[in-house]
């Protein structure tokens, strides 16, 4: 037989079984009309080798960028899920709309089972290319799907149980799906059921959070024909604009209305479907906010009760104010983060997300800004009067780490005079723990820091009483952490507990706000004295470096820049260092410094400058730690700060 005849029509006696069996009344009607699909439709063969399609890092994360802040809600509540059936032998796994897993948690045990069976992170499990399963089927069926062992259709995944269940989106498209799978079973089909119900309330839990997060600028209506319900999981929701125009539903708000399609409802004015228009709408939150209206629908004349969530950041009365979520009443801060969209976006989904106890994981170059954008999420959290905590795990030695983070007791060491140290993780407890570089974590302590986030207390060294700890984590590296997990250098349910959502900071050459950050940087240098101005030549050149070194290395370019052009003066172009220096035209002289047998100029001697900043920065200024972190003399170190004409801060 040719290769495409077989690729066309599956020949296998199994796929003759399968084909025999579809329509009868021993296979589930999902999984034969999938199983139709797959023999159908995609020419699939059951006995096939297995083949898992798994993409590269860079594309996982660009799927988990797209999700936004779903991503983070949806981890939250896998953890919750995950804690529901633990110990079963069960991974619990997000997919996206095209069934690649993006996030993972799995029973430790059963690791090597899950890998095996093509489980992890980037495998795509569409039914293309696995054939029925929890995750492709559930996006083909729109719908909670079992698919209990020999129900799947590629013989190799027979040892799987799986419960998926779509999260829908606001238009009622599939936006995700969350799944529940064991690798080997033996849960009967009656457990499977039951794990089947806590996952699709989990999933209908997170597509309520995107409803009222993305409508969160809307009137949202909350309504159920069961006064207890509503509020509840299985609530109405309808988003409503200011003109009384119906934006949204969802399912159970066509089911509650006796509707069968969004097209019945979306568009049309709210007084045509419940006897409220919108002035009567805003007139009843202002004046009962807190109770539940009962009324009728006009098409069946069905009894609801009713009540609405006013738009974010638009008071309605005092009682609403108060019970608005705290992270809602703290604007987010243009001024601490920068003017970039990218920055905004980041800033409003962080704050949302950190403000519900979601860890953050940020992602960007050395000095993007990632410690400063840390600290205005918890100046944005309602814990913000509570310490922010950094720990750089790059800068303090191996040996050091746990000590500094976790702590120790009095006599924990040899050196009887030593007292005791509460350690960093302690010390941060109520407020933020801000862990810097957290890929130069070494891998012992990968595992102390897990088991503490997971059981949210700590035994410092030397002790033998666990110490409750109330933790809000921002984790960050310039490292891709998704490729160490890869590589096998970092834990992978570490990076899961720490990433609730992956914020990248962008390099500061494509950020749209370098203007605006230089006259802050000039502002911030000058303390309450009036900032140097800067002239046209100097601020084209600024705007449109490269900036390896980004916003730190913008920063220590303005600070030397405005120390050379003195206190009244004007920043020019030969303020700015050889870096700044126009190229030279070809058979023009060398610079000054090459010709006299200095340092090479340009990138070489960029990168040592850089280097040198860096590492005087993270030391806060101190010329002996940076110097003995550098391996150099305090006269070596001065020499250098003088040759790259750094300036110390006053
Ligand atoms: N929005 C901003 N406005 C003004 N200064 C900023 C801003 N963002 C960052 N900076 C400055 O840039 C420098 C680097 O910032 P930060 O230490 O937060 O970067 P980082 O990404 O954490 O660096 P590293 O990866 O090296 O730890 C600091 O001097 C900081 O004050």
């Amino acid at each position: 037989m040719s290769n495409a005849m077989s690729a066309s029509q599956p020949s296998s006696r199994i796929a003759s079984l399968l084909q025999a069996r579809i329509g009868t009344s021993q296979v589930l009607p999902h999984v034969a009309k999938s199983w139709d699909r797959c023999l159908n439709r995609y020419s699939m063969e059951p006995d096939a080798e297995r083949r898992t399609v798994v993409l590269d890092a860079a594309s996982v994360r660009a799927r988990q960028e797209t999700m936004g802040e779903l991503l983070g809600v949806a981890r939250a509540e896998m953890e919750n899920l995950y804690e529901q059936i633990a110990g079963s032998g069960y991974a619990v796994i997000l997919s996206d709309a095209e069934a690649v897993v993006l996030s993972a948690i799995t029973d430790p045990q059963a690791k090597r089972d899950f890998r095996s069976a093509g489980l992890w992170v980037g495998a795509v499990w569409s039914e293309q290319n696995e054939g029925t399963n929890g995750l492709g089927t559930a996006i083909a069926e729109r719908a909670p799907v079992t698919v209990y062992c020999g129900e799947h259709f590629r013989r190799y995944n027979a040892g799987l149980s799986c419960c998926g269940a779509p999260i829908l989106d606001v238009d009622g498209g599939v936006l995700a799906v969350l799944d529940a799978s064991a690798a080997s079973t033996s849960d009967t089909r009656l457990v499977q059921s039951h794990t089947m119900a806590l996952v699709s309330m989990s999933a209908n839990l997170i597509a309520r959070c995107h409803f009222l997060s993305r409508f969160r600028d809307a009137w949202v209506l909350r309504f159920h024909s069961r006064a207890e319900f509503v509020g509840l999981l299985h609530e109405a929701l309808m988003a409503i604009d200011e003109h009384g125009c119906i934006l949204a539903v969802n399912d159970a708000a066509i089911v509650q209305l006796g509707m069968s399609t969004r097209e019945q409802l979306v568009g049309r004015g709210i007084d045509t479907v419940l006897p409220l228009d919108f002035a009567a709408l805003e007139q009843r939150a202002a004046n009962e906010p807190a109770t539940l209206w009962p009324m009728r629908d006009i098409a069946y004349g069905r009894r609801f009760f009713a009540n609405a969530r006013a738009p974010q950041g638009r008071r309605v009365t005092a009682s609403q104010a108060a019970a608005a979520p705290a992270e809602a009443q703290v604007a987010p801060s243009r001024r601490h983060v920068g003017g970039d969209p990218r920055m905004q976006h980041n800033l409003n989904c962080g704050r949302q997300l950190f403000g519900r106890r979601v860890p953050i994981l940020l992602q960007g170059a050395t000095g993007t800004g990632k410690e400063v954008f840390a600290k205005a999420l918890h100046r944005a959290s309602s814990w913000a009067e509570k310490p922010f905590v950094a720990v750089n795990c790059a800068a303090i030695p191996e040996a050091l780490i746990e000590s500094e983070l976790f702590g120790y007791t009095r006599g924990a060491f040899t050196d009887a005079a030593r007292e005791g140290h509460m350690g960093k993780i302690r010390q941060s407890s109520g407020g933020t723990l801000f862990l810097d570089e957290i890929g130069d974590m070494p891998l012992a302590l990968q595992t102390r820091l897990l088991r503490v986030l997971e059981e949210h207390e700590i035994v410092p060294l030397g002790g033998d009483t666990a110490i409750p700890v109330d933790l809000h984590v921002i984790s960050a590296s310039h490292h891709d952490l998704l490729a160490m997990v890869q590589a096998g250098t970092f834990r992978e349910d570490l990076y899961y507990r720490l990433n609730g959502i992956t914020l990248e900071l962008p390099p500061l050459r494509e950020r749209t706000d370098k203007r605006e950050l230089i006259v802050t940087l000039l502002r911030e240098e000058r303390g309450d004295g009036e900032p140097p101005r800067i002239d046209d030549a100097a601020m084209e050149r600024l705007l449109t470096h490269p900036w390896p070194g980004n916003i730190r290395q913008l920063r220590n370019v303005l600070r030397t820049a405005a120390a050379l052009c003195g206190e009244r003066g004007r920043i020019g172009l030969e303020h700015l260092g050889r870096e700044f220096e126009l190229p030279r035209e070809h058979g023009s002289s060398a610079p000054a410094e090459t010709a006299r047998g200095d340092d090479a100029a340009g990138p070489l001697r960029t990168a040592e400058r850089d280097a040198l900043m860096h590492e005087l920065e993270r030391m806060h200024w101190n010329i002996s730690r940076t110097a003995a972190t550098l391996g150099v003399s305090r006269n070596t170190l001065y020499r250098k700060i003088r040759k790259h004409r750094i300036v110390l801060p006053g």
